[in-house]
């Protein structure tokens, strides 16, 4: 199987309730939606005659390089989708060369996807929940796991309205990390777990209390990027939660050439949300992004084939991303700029 038939041969493989959760949009699903085609609207610029022999994908990311821009985005639940699960995805990015976001909801326990990790990059996603007790375990874990930053995502004061989970009526069929009562969670259940408390002034006590770079996701516009840097943030992730939370807010794509201007290089700016070929990352980076974050593709690769299908799936990624760096005649990454692609008129 092609890493290209991993999404369909994932929906027959998952339980409707588990496909319908990973899959699955608010509202309507037009934001999930125009995530991917945003990134198609934009055409690539190439130039020619550029000797393209030797390519560099790197990028330096919260201060160190990385041998290319792909991230593992934050997903909860992934026992969901295989066995192998958060420490298969793990895995596969280390096998790679990404970094791995872990999720505050996820089914493994963060100090054993740390030790199954070793050396490689991670990340800790922080959900702030009602339970601060809940929240501080997870930070000590990223303390005592050499998590390399905390993730906090600030786009879910709680869950949106997701229709697909309305209707099944989905209850996680494992154990969580994180869970209040020992018994499977509903989607309200999960959904209500969350702090909707949480404003800007809480911000900075999580990187003293942590000791980490903090990067804040949920991120889409200029405002609350300037925001962001003035609360001592490292970087922002702009997504809209992979189209998860409000139906018609605008694609990462959309948004960040305002965010980086905002931002103007004081602090990392990554971006999510429909990212799905090599030349997708390509265009990101044009656009100012400094990596990007893949969530679902990855999902569908852990559910065809355990962490080989993830790695599968990345390494398919990296290999675009450099047929596009040498194609569109911009051998390094980080030499990316606006000059090589045309926004939507
Ligand atoms: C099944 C699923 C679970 C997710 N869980 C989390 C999570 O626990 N924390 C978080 O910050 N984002 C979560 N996200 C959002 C992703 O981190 C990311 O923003 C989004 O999926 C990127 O879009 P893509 O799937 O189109 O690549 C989840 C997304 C999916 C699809
Ligand atoms: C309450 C579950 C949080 C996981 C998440 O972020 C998502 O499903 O989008």
């Amino acid at each position: 199987m092609e890493p290209a038939d991993f999404e369909a041969r994932a929906a027959e493989l998952l339980g409707a309730g588990a496909h319908g959760y990973f899959a699955g949009g608010a509202g309507d699903e037009l934001t999930l939606r125009d995530n991917v085609e945003a990134w198609r609207r934009i055409a690539l610029a190439p130039r020619v005659l550029v000797d393209v022999s030797e390519r560099d994908t790197s990028v330096t990311v919260l201060g160190r390089r990385r041998p290319h821009p792909f991230v593992v985005a934050p997903m909860a639940y992934q026992r969901s989708a295989h066995e192998d699960a958060e420490i298969g995805t793990a895995r596969a990015a280390a096998a790679t060369g990404s970094t791995f976001v872990l999720s505050s909801q996820t089914s493994t326990d963060p100090r054993a996807v740390a030790a199954a990790g070793g050396a490689a990059d991670r990340w800790m996603q922080l959900y702030v929940f009602r339970d601060r007790g809940l929240t501080d375990d997870l930070v000590q874990a990223a303390r005592e796991g050499s998590f390399e930053a905390l993730v906090i995502t600030v786009d879910f004061p709680f869950g949106g309205w997701r229709d697909r989970d309305r209707r099944s009526g989905y209850v996680v069929d494992h154990a969580p990390y994180v869970q209040l009562s020992g018994t499977p969670l509903t989607p309200a259940e999960r959904h209500a777990m969350h702090d909707p408390t949480l404003t800007w002034d809480d911000i900075a006590g999580f990187g003293e209390a942590s000791g980490l770079p903090i990067v804040l996701k949920g991120v889409l516009g200029p405002a609350d990027a300037e925001r962001a840097v003035q609360v001592g943030a490292a970087g922002i992730v702009v997504s809209n939660h992979g189209g998860r939370q409000l139906d018609t807010v605008l694609s990462g794509a959309a948004a960040l050439p305002a965010v980086v201007d905002a931002v103007a290089g004081r602090i990392d700016v990554l971006v999510d949300g429909g990212v799905r070929r090599g030349w997708d990352a390509a265009k990101a980076l044009a656009l100012g992004a400094d990596a990007v974050m893949v969530g679902r593709p990855v999902l569908w690769g852990l559910a065809c084939e355990g962490s080989d299908g993830a790695r599968r799936v990345l390494e398919q990624l990296v290999t675009e991303f450099d047929s596009t760096l040498g194609l569109l005649g911009c051998p390094r990454a980080e030499d990316l700029d606006a000059s090589y692609v045309v926004a939507p008129a």
